[in-house]
This record gives structure tokens, C-alpha cells and sequence, in this order.
């Protein structure tokens, strides 16, 4: 904004029909936007041709600025500073500069030694707002043997988009239950799509990379950071409309599908224009897989399956152009299901929008499957053996669960820090007050424990192949699943209470605390409830270490 003025020409702008403010040096002219603002005018109107910025940050937080000020911003102040350009390439000296931390008063350890060893690998450049354990530890300098600077990358790419095209609309996308299709479409263009699928990023099967990231470097942290990122938006529905039905439904596609089929549909979809979901729950069978009942029967000429059936709760469904389906093709059990991708052209597959208490933007849906005839082409893995495609596909999505579920901790516990800083009770800010920090400290020793356990577990799946990783992790991302939504829902509730009213109404500062406490649901039941991922997290760990030889 190049227009710069004098604060005596603010002044002059004072008026209702002429309203102009001053926010942080910025001006805004407010004479249309008074009518509609949501606080009402007369407030505004007490402050026109003033410094408002204390007020202003009183009842908003950024993402406000990030929506309107396009639309009301008309210069800045004479006095502000233009911003500094930075150099391309700080050198090494002032980068070390900038991490040196200053030690309060009363600290017992000596400062870090950054001079130490130059063998050892070096921490990358802060990033961020450096709230403490609001972003984890490797954004804040700290050392990590996971991340490097191809992670740094993506992470700037990603939350650059997340911040200037998601976040300030996405309380406007959950209340109207829809992500604009541009955006799902984005996803696909920018070669998203393609590195979420757990695996090495297929090349073969779409022209679209990540812009920050070459395909050859892809690895499950990229992955990781990815899905991390986009959950900073603080918003399930949002995650799952752009990752829901695609993380969980291609990749049994991918994997196990004929290469005739894979290549068929796999183009479209990764280019974000063809959508695919999966479809395993119904309204009698959810955790227990075993016991699922839409059924498959072979036509007479051993062409087709006849599908009848429906599919409750699945996510993406009511946009889906495939459904990625559990069906029975066999006896009861586990034995008798396979996977049939389901494409909604062949007719006699009927969706309806379900509404629920969370994830509102995710579009989860009630699925009718009526004598649709399914060519044997479009069967995934093996007749009778889709049990196993299934449970290969579970750690993954599983993983997916647990990194959105510690991100929107880590979002419920920034907003309350930042919250605890500006908002005053009975004479100090809350953050001052002893009953504050002991929320804000159980809140950030369970992310950051549980989110040090994901490392690891992404680590282990990087190294292992499927089946391995399916056997002796299934267990652990069982537990870490559990963990993860415990912990979700404790730092919702406790930012809720630290928001107090502001989380209990709809929008405004409390926006984010309010949609996460409302989605925490949605993540402690579907991929597996609480209470059977901790049973098989020591049922499946104990078949495994029987078999490493434990003794007892
Ligand atoms: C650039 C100027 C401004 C814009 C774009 C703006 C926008 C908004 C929006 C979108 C809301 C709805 C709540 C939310 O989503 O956070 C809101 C609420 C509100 N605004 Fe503003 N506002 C501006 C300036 C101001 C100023 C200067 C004041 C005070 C002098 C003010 C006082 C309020 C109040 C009291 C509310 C209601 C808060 C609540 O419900 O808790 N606004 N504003």
C-alpha cells in the first residue's frame, strides 16, 4: 500500500459518512464497512480518524486483518517504516545471531554453547512466531534428526498458501459445510495430492510437483508437515475435505488396483478434478469390519458385481466421483470381503449429506449402493482377501488422524497463549495468573510428548516396508492414536475454558477453540474408537513380541 498520511489527515476523516482509522500505522477506511461490521458502528464511529489499534486488538485477532485488508486498507501512516528487505542469503554470523536466546534472570543453566562442534548436524533457521511449543521444536531451532532443509522448504511453501488462501475464510467454509472446489483443485496442482499417499511420489501417474520438494526427495516427513500445516488452519472439516476421502480411498487404489484401472482413473484424480473417498462403515458395522454386510454377488457371465448395500458416515461421499468399498463377496468374516472401487457413472449409487456435530466442511455422507454393477476389473487386491487391503490402509490413515490431532492441540494452546497475553482478569492478563500456566503446561507436555512418539513412529515406517510396519506398528499407532485424541480433546476443553465465552459462540477470536472442541469427536471414534485402538495397541504388541521371543 503505497499511499502514505499524516495523522492530522486521519483526523479529518472523522466523520460517519467519511470513517477512517488508524491499526498498527496502517489506515482502513471504514464508511461503508460500519454498516456491516459485525461489533456494530457506533464503535467504530467513537474511534473514527483516531489510533484504534488497542481497541481493535482487543476484540479480533489476525486473521481479520489478513481478510479485509485488501478491502479497506487505503495507505499507511507517514511515521511507519517500509519494511526491511532482507538479504538473499543472511550470512552464517548473523543466522547464529539470531538464535542466541537471552537468559532471564534466575535461570540455572549456563546459555548454549552455538559455537559447539561443526561436525554436528546444524539446527535450521527459526520460524515462526517462536511460541513455545506452539510449532514443533526443529521450527524453533532446536535440533532434529528427522527434518532438513527440503522439510524447511515445503513448510514455508505450505503455510504461505495456508495463510493467505485458507485461513482467513475457513470459518465462512465450516459454516457454509463447503470448501470451494478452486481449493481442492490447488491441491492437486501443486502436487499435494500426489505426496499423501504414503508412499514414493508417483511420478508415472501425474505431471504436477511440489513446487519446494523434488519427487525423488519425498519421504513420510514431507508427508508429515504437509498434513501438519494444513491443520493449522484449526479445522477438521477443512483437513478432511481436502485430504479425507483421498488420503484413505486412493491408496488402496494405488497399491493394489490393476494397472489398467490405476492408470485410468489415477491422472484425474491426483489432478484434484476427480474425487474418491472410501467407503467401509455402515450404519451396523463400524470398528468391526469383519461383520460388514453390503454385498457383492457375481453376475452369471462372471462380468460383474452386483453391489447392494449402504455406507454410513464416509466422508467426501456426497462430491465423491469413486468410492474405494468394502463389500461382502463371500462367507461371513473376515474372509468373505473384498474391495471394489465403486465409480459413480455406473448408476444405482445414491449420497445424502449427513449432519453431524464436527468436521462440518467435510461433507460426510450417507452412501445407497441399488443393483450397481461393478465390472470385475474394478476389484481391488483379491477376491475374499479385501480384509487385508484394508488393514494395510489403516496405519495410515491412523497417522493422518494423529498428526491432525496434535496440530489442532498445538493450534488450541497457541491461541490460548497468545489469548492469556491480551485479555486482563480481576487486575492481570491471564497469563499471569498461576491457574493459567498450569492449563497452558499440561497442555504442551502432552503434545510435545505424544508428538515426539509420531517421530518416531514415522521414522519406523520410513525404514520398514508395509507389511512390516503393519505388523509391528500397528500396535504402537493404535496406542499413539488413542494418545492423540486424549490429547486433542484435553487442550480443546482446557482452551475453551480459557476463552471462556468467546469459545462458546460461534466466530470471532474464539472461532478456532470453539470448531476444534466441536470436531474432537470426529477423530476419537472413526479410524478406530479409543477404547479398541488402546486394547489392540497391547494385544497386537504382545503378538508381536511373541514372536521376537519375548519372555515373561
Ligand atoms: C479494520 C477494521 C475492523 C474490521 C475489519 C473489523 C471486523 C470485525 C469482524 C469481522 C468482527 C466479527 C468477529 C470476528 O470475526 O472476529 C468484528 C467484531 C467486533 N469488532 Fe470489529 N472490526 C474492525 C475494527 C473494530 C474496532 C476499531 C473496534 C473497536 C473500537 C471493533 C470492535 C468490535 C467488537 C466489539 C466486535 C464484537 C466482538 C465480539 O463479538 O466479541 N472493531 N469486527
Amino acid at each position: 500500500m503505497s499511499q502514505r498520511f499524516s495523522k492530522d489527515d486521519v483526523a479529518a476523516h472523522k466523520k460517519p459518512d467519511d470513517l477512517w482509522i488508524i491499526v498498527d500505522e496502517d489506515v482502513y477506511d471504514l464508511t461503508k464497512f460500519q454498516e456491516e461490521h459485525p461489533g456494530g458502528k457506533k464503535i467504530l464511529q467513537r474511534v473514527g480518524g483516531k489510533d484504534a489499534s488497542k481497541q481493535f486488538w482487543k476484540y479480533h485477532n489476525e486473521s481479520i486483518l489478513k481478510k479485509y485488508r485488501e478491502q479497506l486498507q487505503v495507505g499507511s501512516l507517514d511515521t511507519k517504516a517500509a519494511p526491511p528487505t532482507p538479504p538473499a542469503t543472511p550470512p552464517p554470523e548473523e543466522k547464529q545471531a539470531q538464535v542466541v536466546p537471552k537468559a532471564e534472570p534466575g535461570t540455572v543453566s549456563a546459555a548454549p554453547n552455538f559455537q559447539a562442534t561443526k561436525e554436528e548436524a546444524e539446527a535450521l533457521d527459526q520460524y515462526g512466531d517462536l511460541v513455545p511449543y506452539a510449532d514443533p521444536s526443529w521450527y524453533q531451532s532446536y535440533h532434529s534428526p528427522y527434518f532438513n532443509q527440503s522439510h524447511a522448504d515445503l513448510r514455508n511453501e505450505v503455510r504461505a498458501w495456508v495463510e493467505s488462501d485458507i485461513m482467513p475464510n475457513v470459518t465462512e467454509w465450516d459454516e457454509g459445510r463447503k470448501v470451494p472446489d478452486s481449493i481442492y483443485k490447488a491441491m492437486g496442482e501443486r502436487g499435494y495430492l500426489a505426496g499423501l499417499m504414503g508412499m514414493h511420489y508417483p511420478t508415472h501417474l501425474t505431471q504436477n510437483r511440489v513446487k519446494s520438494v523434488p519427487p525423488e526427495k519425498w519421504d513420510l516427513f514431507h508427508e508429515m508437515l504437509l498434513t501438519d500445516e494444513i491443520s493449522r488452519a484449526g479445522s477438521g472439516g477443512l483437513v478432511w475435505n481436502l485430504i479425507g476421502g483421498f488420503g484413505i480411498g486412493a491408496p488402496p487404489l494405488v497399491k493394489h488396483g490393476k494397472k489398467a484401472l490405476v492408470e485410468r482413473l489415477m491422472p484425474g484424480i491426483l489432478n484434484g478434478d476427480k474425487r474418491i473417498c472410501l467407503a467401509i462403515t455402515e450404519p451396523d458395522a463400524g470398528s468391526d469390519v469383519a461383520n460388514l454386510t453390503c454385498e457383492a454377488k457375481l453376475s452369471e457371465d462372471g462380468k460383474h458385481y452386483i453391489v447392494n448395500g449402504e455406507k454410513k458416515w464416509i466422508t467426501n461421499g456426497i462430491w465423491s466421483d469413486y468410492f474405494t468399498t468394502a463389500v461382502r463377496t463371500g462367507g461371513e468374516g473376515m474372509n468373505g470381503v473384498s474391495v471394489l472401487l465403486i465409480e459413480r457413472d455406473f448408476g444405482g449409487v445414491s449420497t445424502r449429506k449427513m449432519n453431524c456435530q464436527g468436521v462440518w466442511s467435510s461433507g460426510t455422507t450417507y452412501v445407497t449402493f441399488e443393483d450397481v454393477k461393478v465390472p470385475v476389473e474394478n476389484l481391488i487386491g483379491k477376491e475374499n482377501q479385501g480384509f487385508k487391503v484394508i488393514m494395510t490402509n489403516f496405519n495410515h490413515e491412523r497417522i493422518g488422524i494423529i498428526i491432525q490431532c496434535l496440530r489442532f492441540s498445538r493450534v488450541c494452546y497457541e491461541e490460548s497463549m497468545k489469548y492469556a497475553h491480551k485479555r486482563r482478569t480481576f487486575g492481570k492478563k491471564l497469563i499471569d495468573h498461576p491457574v493459567i500456566r498450569l492449563k497452558l503446561a499440561h497442555m504442551a507436555r502432552q503434545i510435545e510428548a505424544s508428538y515426539n512418539w509420531l517421530e518416531n513412529m514415522i521414522y519406523q515406517c520410513e525404514k520398514m516396508g508395509e507389511m512390516e510396519a503393519m505388523l509391528k506398528l500397528g500396535g504402537a499407532i493404535a496406542g499413539l492414536k488413542a494418545q492423540a485424541t486424549v490429547t486433542f480433546e484435553f487442550c480443546a476443553r482446557e482452551a475453551s475454558q480459557i476463552f471462556g465465552g468467546l469459545s462458546y459462540s460461534r466466530g470471532g477470536q474464539g472461532a478456532k477453540v470453539e470448531r476444534l472442541y466441536r470436531d474432537v469427536r470426529a477423530y476419537a471414534i472413526p479410524g478406530g474408537s479409543e477404547e479398541i485402538m488402546l486394547d489392540l495397541s497391547i494385544r497386537q504388541a504382545l503378538r508381536v513380541h511373541k514372536a521376537l521371543g519375548m519372555k515373561l
